[in-house]
């Protein structure tokens, strides 16, 4: 559905080189991207601030032209073939809108109706799904300007999805809503990639959209890619470990060791101690520790995605193993 073969964007960008001097340079923001995406997977498009995210999305929409190396999308070259692929693709920036901003929600949508000549049942259908499950039909008759964010966004997807697009890309989807929304956007991209009809690109800084949505995770840094997998890859890969924490009645005796476990933290007193598991089991930890010490409560903490791919931008690069 996607294929990117050494996809380049080169910037050529203007650098302080002294008090009065600025001199030339290229910067590559996407720097030999390859990336195979095939139809109905959920794609979460990660990477720190300037990794070249939006570039690549945007090389992707024929947005912009790529420098170099190749890229089709539902087979069509995005920029010479960008009219046709406007058809087959839906797309929501988070910061830009496709909506008419003075008119009413309801009438930007009977309006792409007509741009993208889509016939009335089935631009009935669609929209009727997403009124239901965006819960939009209390705000059809607001001017979009008078939206909240969270309500526009809602407007966005549906208007990026009423032509029926094969393919779903999405900037930041989350950026500025709150919790609710949040929540609302999630479970309906959730709903939408479930179908398995409709391809899912999206870029997020906010992981709990990755880990809600998507199987498999790209995280790219200074234009490469430095991770292409499953979210359990990426924490097999980066040694991720579960913890074990455990509330006790007295503290432990000094020097005591749980088998195939580290200590990572005592608090309050020696009462609570986190363990890391290293070579053992939650079971057997759990089983060892009950037996050893006083136990009042236990609790075991998967590992957190926001921490692996903290590592991942800050000394991750170019380590992963992607080839
Ligand atoms: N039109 C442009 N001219 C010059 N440089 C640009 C242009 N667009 C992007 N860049 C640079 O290319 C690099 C990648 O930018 P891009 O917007 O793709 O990053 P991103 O991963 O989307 O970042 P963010 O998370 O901050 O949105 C950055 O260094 C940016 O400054």
């Amino acid at each position: 559905m996607i294929e990117m073969r050494e996809l380049r964007k080169d910037f050529t960008v203007r650098v302080k080189a002294g008090r009065l001097r600025r001199e030339k340079r290229v910067l590559a923001a996407v720097d030999g991207v390859s990336l195979s995406i095939g139809a109905g997977e959920m794609v979460g498009y990660i990477g720190p601030n300037g990794a070249g995210k939006s570039t690549t999305l945007k090389m992707l929409t024929g947005v912009l032209s790529p420098s170099g190396g190749e890229v089709s999308v539902c087979g069509l070259r995005p920029v010479p073939q960008r009219t046709r692929l406007a058809l087959r693709i839906g797309v929501v920036f988070g910061q830009r809108s496709q909506l008419w901003w003075d008119l009413p929600l309801g009438e930007s949508f009977r309006l792409l109706r007509y741009v993208y000549r889509v016939p009335a049942a089935e631009h009935e259908a669609r929209l009727r799904r997403c009124r239901d499950l965006l819960d939009l039909d209390e705000f059809m008759d607001t001017p979009v300007r008078q939206l909240s964010l969270g309500q526009r966004m809602r407007g966005e997807l549906t208007a990026a999805l009423l032509h029926g697009p094969e393919v779903l890309f999405l900037d930041e989807p989350t950026i500025g809503l709150d919790v609710v929304s949040k929540q609302a956007v999630r479970s309906f991209l959730g709903e939408l990639g479930a179908t398995g009809d409709v391809t899912l690109v999206l870029t997020t800084h906010d992981l709990a959209d990755i880990e809600r949505l998507c199987e498999r995770l790209v995280v790219i840094d200074h234009g490469r890619v430095v991770h292409d997998g499953t979210i359990d890859d990426l924490h097999s890969r980066y040694g991720s470990r579960r913890s074990l924490v455990a509330d006790l009645d007295t503290p432990l005796p000094p020097g005591f060791a749980l088998p195939g476990a580290t200590t990572a933290s005592i608090e309050a007193d020696g009462h609570r101690v986190t363990f890391t598991l290293e070579s053992t089991t939650a079971g057997a930890a759990v089983a060892a520790l009950v037996n050893a010490a006083p136990v009042r409560d236990l609790s075991v903490v998967e590992p957190e995605i926001e921490d692996v791919v903290a590592r991942l931008y800050t000394d991750g690069r170019g380590v992963s193993g992607v080839p």
